[in-house]
């Protein structure tokens, strides 16, 4: 059994049907899983119980309710108080959460809805056991609302999409897992995302050997967008930054507080990295038909995702683009412009959307949030399991674009998919502090981690 989070390294992700599998298998050589399964969840509960009271262990009708009953005959056996049943005992020393897990099938109902407002209310650590009750594992939504908010979450034998994506990191507390001693004979459905090396700088390199990027967009009142996202590509050792402002004459500095910055154009540019959309406001549509031909790499974000949304022939143009050339960083909203829908149908299951507008539009796409998704035609999808509320604020998600685009200069041979992973996953555990991160925070510890 380990702690989870964060990850050292990528870790497969297997949905509910490829987990069933594994479990079949596993079962046919290793009939005593449930008992592995048991001995795990007492063994947790026993570091995690705090007082004398009765360990409360509220067991559902399956094998979810099945690992609880073994984790209360553990328990019991070692002398500890327990209390199995649906209604809280007086004072719990911690809650084991045995409800429903893999198999749940529909929204918990108002008996089990009981059950679980009296796990909430009742002052004691909730230990959820495989995932927290209600909480679809494919998806990261809570079937019909409500689910257990769990302070801890011990994933048996595989671990699930749904825990670490949509509300998922909300629902399961502090994650732990066991894999019951079986290795998983199955394709993963995602990968969660572990940590990518950084481009190594070559001791006789010089700026030329670092790549080139053009940030474009920035329109008036909205230029700190831009700039943001170009301080970033520089801070990530991007050899030389340029930055295009839309409507400002070219006699104006790219940016007073930052003078490695310079103004540019794509004319003059054809190889630096494109990084697209931040700040631009409606007029970067007159400039994306230009960028969508002629830019060898692109990182299109914000205004130039809702001006791609609202215009088939720009989609045309991203289609037409050389494959792994193109990486799009939408936010749910935009993403549901994209897509044609309302954001609450991109949340309901966000590995599936990212994978179809990935799909559509045969680019890589980033489909920002908690639990960020990267999905490409021909790719696994990954999950990012770092960031946290603190990278909620203004201009982090501008800081990522130009993190990606500072990557793709250094790194002209990788593709979208791969320069999305590392990227992303570096923006996110650059953002895990306490309170609140200022965007130009956040560069600062990208650039601490270099
Ligand atoms: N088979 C084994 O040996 C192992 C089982 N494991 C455990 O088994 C779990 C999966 O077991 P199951 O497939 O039996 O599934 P669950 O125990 O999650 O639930 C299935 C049962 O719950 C009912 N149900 C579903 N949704 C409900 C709802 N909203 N309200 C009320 N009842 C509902 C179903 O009709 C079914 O009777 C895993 O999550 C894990 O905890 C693992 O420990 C690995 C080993």
């Amino acid at each position: 059994m380990q702690a989870l989070l964060p990850t050292r390294s990528t870790l497969p992700l297997f949905d509910v049907a490829a987990s069933r599998r594994i479990e079949a298998r596993a079962l046919a050589h290793s009939p005593d899983l449930m008992e592995r399964a048991g001995l795990a969840v007492a063994k947790l509960a026993l570091a995690l119980r705090r007082g004398e009271g009765p360990i409360w262990i509220a067991c559902g009708p399956g094998n979810n309710g099945g690992d609880g009953r073994v984790a209360a005959r553990r328990l019991s056996e070692i002398g500890l108080p327990v209390h199995v049943g649906h209604t809280a005992p007086p004072q719990p020393s911690l809650v084991i959460d045995a409800l429903l897990g893999l198999g749940l099938n529909r929204p918990p109902d108002a008996a089990l809805q009981t059950t679980i407002a009296a796990m909430q209310t009742c002052g004691a650590t909730i230990l959820a056991v495989d995932l927290p009750s209600g909480l679809l594992a494919d998806t990261g939504q809570a079937a019909g609302g409500a689910a257990v908010r769990a302070d801890h979450t011990l994933a048996l034998l595989t671990l699930k999409p749904g825990l670490f994506t949509g509300e998922g990191r909300g629902y399961g507390g502090q994650l732990w897992f066991d894999d019951l001693g079986i290795t998983p004979d199955e394709v993963a459905s995602a990968d969660l995302l572990g940590p990518s090396p950084l481009p190594q700088r070559n001791p006789t390199s010089h700026k030329g050997s670092h790549g080139q990027v053009l940030i474009v967009g920035g329109a008036p009142g909205m230029q700190g967008a831009a700039r943001l996202a170009a301080r970033a590509a520089l801070a990530c050792g991007a050899g030389r930054v340029y930055v295009d402002l839309l409507g400002l004459p070219a006699t104006e500095p790219a940016d007073p507080g930052q003078p490695e910055l310079m103004r540019g154009r794509l004319a003059d540019l054809p190889q630096a990295v494109g990084v697209v959309g931040c700040g631009a406001g409606p007029t970067i549509a007159d400039a994306l038909p230009a960028l969508l031909r002629e830019a060898p790499k692109l990182v299109i974000d914000a205004d130039a995702l809702n001006a791609i949304a609202a215009d088939d022939e720009l989609q045309t143009l991203v289609r037409a683009r050389t494959a792994g050339s193109t990486l799009l960083t939408p936010h749910p909203l935009e993403a549901a412009r994209l897509l044609g829908c309302d954001t609450s149908a991109v949340q309901a299951d966000r590995l599936a959307a990212a994978s179809e507008l990935a799909r559509r539009l045969a680019c890589t796409v980033v489909l920002k949030g908690s639990g960020s998704i990267i999905a490409s035609p021909g790719e696994r999808p990954a999950i990012c399991a770092s960031g946290g509320p603190a990278l909620a604020t203004a201009g982090s998600g501008d800081v990522l674009a130009g993190w990606l685009g500072g990557l793709w200069a250094q790194q002209p041979g990788a593709s979208g998919h791969a320069i999305a992973c590392a990227g992303v996953d570096a923006h996110g555990r650059a953002g895990e502090a306490g309170g609140v991160l200022r965007a130009g925070d956040l560069i600062e510890r990208l650039a601490a981690r270099r």
